[in-house]
């Protein structure tokens, strides 16, 4: 089964959605819609719901309300493979992968692509190849995944999605082991894609200097949509976050020709707290 054509119909298009376990309703009736082509950060404090949400966007959780569309079509009821083709996924945690190499993570990404026993070609190779040149691990085609740094790891899985050539990439706080340079690298990476990438983030400056577009979730419940100039106001880190903090343009702003929000915190509220007791 082919998706709809995309015309005007958003590519994600999340109605009426609430998920939860036993009694206890996680997230609660949330609509969203997000276009293709798009950089969408998700945000939202500590068991806000974002992973929960994203289990649902990648058809890892059925909901219990309300349903996931993509390109139109209710994801529960399009065939596993066409799934895959379409979304892929890269999360925190790299499970291990019994010592395959950096070329035979990445190959995996083929496999919705493929026919059972189809084997790979020499078009499916120079694919591979080309992908893991672009995410810069050539050195490390043969090396076993499990031995990779946690940014190299990162970096492979991206390879993996770049070869399945899905419309949607859905990343699960991809850089919270990263040290800074490859936070900045791994969505830097992420956005020269062509696809759509909704990621979640806690580091919100970080969010703010690559996202087109924001999302906050709170109790599990969608806050605000919008760009991260709108979205990122000091009203709202107050109201959501809890932090006191200014925002001001960041210092690129004039060369990326938009207003960037850039985020100062304030300390010393915990301080105050016990000077108090
Ligand atoms: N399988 C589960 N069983 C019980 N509770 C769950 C389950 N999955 C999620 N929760 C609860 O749902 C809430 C939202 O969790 P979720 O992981 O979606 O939040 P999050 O915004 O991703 O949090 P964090 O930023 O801390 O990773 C949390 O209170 C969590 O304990």
């Amino acid at each position: 089964m082919q998706l709809k054509s995309q015309g005007t119909t958003p590519l994600i298009s999340v109605s009426d959605l609430s998920w939860g376990i036993a009694d206890k309703t996680i997230l609660k009736s949330i609509n969203l819609q997000l276009n293709a082509g798009q950089f969408i950060g998700l945000l939202g404090p500590n068991g806000a719901g974002k992973s929960s949400l994203l289990r649902c966007l990648y058809r890892y959780l059925k909901p219990q309300q309300g349903a996931v569309f993509l390109a139109g079509d209710n994801i529960w009821q399009i065939s596993a493979d066409e799934f895959a083709k379409n979304v892929a996924v890269v999360l925190q945690e790299s499970p291990s992968q019994f010592n395959l190499s950096v070329f035979d993570v990445v190959s995996l990404g083929l496999t919705p692509h493929k026919t059972l026993f189809s084997a790979t070609n020499a078009d499916d190779k120079k694919r591979i190849y080309q992908a893991i040149e672009q995410v810069g691990l050539s050195h490390h085609t043969q090396q076993s995944f499990d031995s990779l740094s946690g940014g190299e790891k990162q970096r492979a899985l991206i390879a993996r999605s770049i070869v399945q050539q899905p419309k949607l990439l859905i990343m699960d706080e991809p850089t919270s082991h990263l040290d800074v340079k490859y936070q900045i690298q791994i969505m830097e990476l992420a956005k020269s894609l062509d696809v759509t990438v909704l990621a979640s983030f806690h580091d919100l400056n970080l969010a703010a200097s690559v996202c087109d577009e924001l999302l906050v979730i709170d109790e599990g419940q969608l806050i605000t949509q919008g760009t991260p100039k709108e979205v990122l106001t000091e009203q709202l880190l107050s109201d959501v976050f809890g932090v006191c903090a200014r925002v001001s343009a960041h210092p690129q702003s004039t060369s990326f020709d938009e207003f960037v929000p850039h985020i100062t915190y304030y300390y010393g509220y915990n301080r105050q707290e016990h000077q108090d007791d």
